[in-house]
């Protein structure tokens, strides 16, 4: 970058505090990720003593051979741990992981399939789900299945009641109308031979203990990857209604149509005999961020249950990034239409933000004149219009730059930075996890001859963020090989 007079000093010497920011947020975001990587989970959830099995607190009886069967973007370094806990004891373990995760692994029985570019289903999903549902057949009485279930499930054991090609054209119809993850599970699991509960009537006498880790706000175990082993509550009008409610009737092909008008509850056997425990999800590694921050910052968990519209998402930051400012310099007169305006806007993303609570962290913060790190979890959604490539994370660093950029005279007085990243090391159909924001972005993509807006209106954050700084504010990590949504830090302090 090429800067004239005075402002080559004091540039140079904000990128230098920018840069230690950034280093120090990829900090936290590893940290996070490395509380809920699969490895560690399973190792503190597991144990095993000759005919003992130990699930958290729970002990299991196991008579004869263990057996694992797995689906989803974290589940391969699952059962490598589960294999190293059972000690030489595992009987067979499959599991059907996304394409680009397989790798070499030395005296390892875990059969290791890979399916489902991009998150859509293929063929492979199919035959390896028959893999599964061979795996769980051939199982004696009294053997043990042990379940992996992570995000990206739904994709990867995939057994269709109607032709594969009718129900991707239904799941991407449903997702471009921005429904939701259980609106769209509701649909797939109606669709299914496996999903909704159907993987258990599959399992003899056996006792199933399913591990799962979570990447749905709230933790709805019917809802990840579609609950293969959770009773299916949902009435068996809902998926239809589903597809009325977002107009899609005449859109839908009508195998599906079909399919869905003759659904019938599905009676779950011996549910006794299941056992589903969460071991993982955002909360576990929002707390580790919390705990690793704090001697540095004062630190606040804001929410791990941050949804809606990418855009809206990012005014409510916008506006906090404005109001946690305005609080700090002046503690004793909150600003009250900021607040409101702060309210209106948490309540179309997250009804259980406390601003209250907020308020009181950031007033701690101003008299103890240290900085700020505030933590969020949880998953925006974008409904992408444009020809661009882009994530919801790379989206909404650049849509909160942008949104701040008029107040970038008054946020002089702060170090600033933001970052979202998607925990599972993928931003969309990226090859990046996430980006920063923070305030001066937008000019100086100006002086490169980028205009950001135009970016954003094609979907194409992850352009813009190749071309930036040639890259710079991208973050890349690959397949982290865990699934907990998405994270985002904000440090604000004083400069
Ligand atoms: N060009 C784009 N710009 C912004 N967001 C995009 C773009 N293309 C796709 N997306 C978003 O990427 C998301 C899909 O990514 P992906 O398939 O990795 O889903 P995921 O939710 O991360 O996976 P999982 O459901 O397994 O947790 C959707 O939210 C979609 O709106
Ligand atoms: O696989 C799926 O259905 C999603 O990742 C939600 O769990």
């Amino acid at each position: 970058m090429v800067f004239i007079g005075e402002f080559i000093v004091s540039t140079e010497r904000s990128d230098k505090r920018l840069i230690g920011m950034k280093k120090y947020v990829i900090n936290i975001f590893r940290e996070c990720v490395k509380s809920v990587l699969p490895r560690n989970i399973i190792k503190n959830t597991l144990k095993f003593d000759s005919k003992t099995l130990y699930v958290k607190d729970t002990k299991f009886f196991v008579p004869k051979n263990i057996y694992v069967v797995g689906f989803g973007k974290a589940v391969l370094e699952m059962a490598l741990e589960v294999e190293k806990v059972l000690n030489g004891t595992l009987k067979k373990a499959v599991v059907s992981v996304p394409f680009g995760t397989r790798r070499h692994i030395n005296h390892s029985q875990v059969c290791i399939m890979e399916a489902a570019h991009n998150n859509i289903p293929d063929q492979h999903s199919v035959e390896n789900t028959n893999c599964i549902i061979n795996t769980i057949k051939s199982m004696e009485d009294d053997d043990i299945l042990i379940v992996l279930i992570s995000g990206g499930g739904s994709a990867l054991l995939c057994s269709p009641t109607v032709p594969l090609s009718d129900k991707i054209i239904t799941t991407k119809l449903l997702s471009s109308h921005s429904a939701t993850i259980e609106q769209l599970n509701t649909v797939r699991k109606a669709l299914s031979h496996v999903k909704g509960g159907k993987l258990i009537n599959l399992v003899k006498k056996s006792t199933v203990i399913s591990l799962i880790l979570s990447d749905i706000v709230g933790d709805p175990l019917s809802a990840i990857a579609s609950g293969p082993t959770i009773p299916n509550n949902d009435s068996h009008d809902l998926p239809i209604e589903i597809i009325k409610h977002f107009n899609l009737l005449d859109k839908i092909p009508s195998t599906v149509l079909n399919a869905l008008e003759q659904n019938k509850p599905f009676n779950c056997l011996n549910v006794e005999r299941v056992h589903n425990y969460v071991i993982g999800n955002n909360s576990v590694a929002l707390q580790t961020g919390i705990e690793y921050t704090q001697k540095d910052y004062t630190s606040v968990l804001l929410t791990k249950s941050l949804q809606g519209k990418v855009a809206l998402v990012s005014k409510f930051y916008s506006n906090l990034i404005i109001f946690v400012c305005h609080v700090y310099l002046d503690p004793k007169n909150i600003n009250e239409a900021l607040k409101n305006e702060l309210i209106l806007n948490i309540s179309k993303v997250d009804k259980e933000i406390d601003i209250d609570m907020l308020t009181r962290k950031v007033i701690e913060a101003s008299s103890n004149k240290s900085g700020l790190c505030i933590l969020s979890g949880g998953e925006p959604t974008v409904k992408v219009q444009g020809i661009g490539l882009g994530g919801r994370n790379q989206e909404l660093a650049l849509r909160i730059s942008v949104n701040i950029e008029r107040h970038s005279a008054f946020l002089k007085q702060f170090d600033i930075l933001f970052f979202s990243g998607g925990t599972d090391g993928i931003d969309g159909p990226t090859d990046a996890c996430g980006a920063f924001a923070y305030p001066g972005l937008v000019d100086t993509a100006r002086f490169q001859g980028l205009n950001p807006s135009q970016f954003i209106e094609n979907n194409d954050s992850y352009g813009f963020y190749s071309l930036y700084n040639e890259g710079e504010d991208l973050f890349k990590i690959g397949h982290t090989g865990t699934n907990v949504m998405d994270l985002h830090v904000l440090i604000i302090k004083p400069n």
